[in-house]
């Protein structure tokens, strides 16, 4: 039977290299590239296509950080599929990143050096703003407007695979501020609440079937990561990195290698995956990929409470979606 494969932010980076790497594994997939920019999605799927020929590979227009385009997008997915497979929930910005110089260089000669090019801890910030739906951006991109699509297709689900990060710190959370208005470190919260999330999911959803994953890909050379130093800087640094990854596996670099854990989630039986685990995608010295998983730093009551307290701003956020709608029609028969 024709497996139903939707992934967030599929036309470039680790989404486009996961398309990749799933048509190789399974010509017969039907893949559905959810983009938020149709130009961008219609060159993914025609380089798809130059290696995959006969491959099905549908677009689905999708903003996750606009709450009326996630909901017009879940209809039309309604329409279209009567199941679907896998979910990825990879799409994800880190706006206006920047590195603190004095953090990196202290780091350096630190005993946390190791830890610190891995996690980037200490040393990145970023500057969020509001959208128009009046959340913040980061947190409606990277979390709520994924929770949104969950709740909207959760009839048609049975699994889910979230793109964390090894960035995710509980530190950088509070439960009080849960959509990071105070902070400067909106990436690293949103990515702390997706752990979760998926966490969360397991525990309310494992028993009607649905199972949730979460990943880290690495340090990878995508748009997002030259958007905090310039490609040529990184094509500069290029042999620094490979000796680096001898210390730190997580340095994936390629889009390739660090789609390895979603592909590896793709061939595994759900039952046999913890739900504690975020799966990392590594590389090692020699250029082996492989998947390992490792414990997240996350209690359940927390993400329970995370999971009730996401239910009522979705209550409200409809709530306000409607009233728009219906103020629309009525300026529309005026
Ligand atoms: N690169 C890295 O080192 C790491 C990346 N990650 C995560 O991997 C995921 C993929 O990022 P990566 O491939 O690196 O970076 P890219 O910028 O190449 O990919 C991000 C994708 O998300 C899409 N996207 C962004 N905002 C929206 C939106 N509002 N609606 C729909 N799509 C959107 C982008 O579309 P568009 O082209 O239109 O901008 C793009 O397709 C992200 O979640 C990121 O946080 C995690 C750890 C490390
Ligand atoms: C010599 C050298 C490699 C310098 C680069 C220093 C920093 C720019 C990187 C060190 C650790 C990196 C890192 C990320 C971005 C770039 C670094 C800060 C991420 C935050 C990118 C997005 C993620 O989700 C996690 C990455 C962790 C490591």
């Amino acid at each position: 039977m024709e497996r139903v494969v939707i992934i967030t932010g599929a036309n470039s980076g680790i989404g486009l290299a996961l398309c990749e790497r799933l048509l190789t594994e399974d010509s017969q997939l039907r893949l559905c590239l959810a983009c938020r920019n149709m130009q961008r999605a219609e060159a993914a799927r025609a380089a798809l296509l130059t290696s995959h020929s006969n491959a099905h590979v549908d677009l689905l227009q999708l903003d996750v950080g606009s709450v009326q385009s996630v909901l017009s997008a879940a209809q039309e997915v309604k329409a279209r599929y009567n199941r679907i497979d896998f979910l990825y929930l990879n799409a994800g910005i880190m706006p206006n990143p920047q590195l603190d110089l004095n953090a990196f260089f202290k780091g350096l000669f630190s005993r946390n050096v190791v830890r610190m090019f891995a996690t980037a801890e200490g040393i990145l910030t970023q500057q969020d703003r509001l959208n128009s739906d009046g959340l913040q951006e980061v947190f409606a991109t990277n979390l709520f407007g994924h929770f949104l699509l969950i709740r909207e297709l959760e009839p048609l689900l049975s699994r889910l695979v979230w793109t964390s990060s090894s960035n995710a710190r509980r530190s950088a959370f509070s439960m009080e501020d849960m959509q990071h208005r105070e902070g400067r470190e909106s990436y690293s919260s949103s990515k702390y609440a997706s752990d979760m999330l998926s966490l969360a999911l397991n525990r309310q959803k494992n028993s009607q079937g649905l199972f949730s994953s979460v990943i880290c890909p690495g340090l990878v050379m995508t748009n997002l990561t030259y958007g905090i130093l310039p490609s040529f800087f990184w094509t500069l640094i290029m042999p620094v990195m490979w000796l680096i990854r001898i210390f730190t596996n997580t340095f994936t670099l390629t889009p390739h290698n660090g789609a390895e854990a979603l592909h590896w989630l793709f061939l595994q039986n759900p039952e046999s995956l913890d739900p504690r685990a975020k799966y990392h995608s590594l590389t090692s010295g020699l250029g082996t990929n492989y998947t390992q998983p490792r414990q997240m730093d996350i209690d359940e009551g927390t993400s329970d409470v995370l999971y009730s307290k996401l239910l009522e701003l979705e209550k409200e956020v409809r709530r306000k979606q409607s009233e728009e709608n219906a103020d629309e029609e009525i300026s529309a028969v005026k």
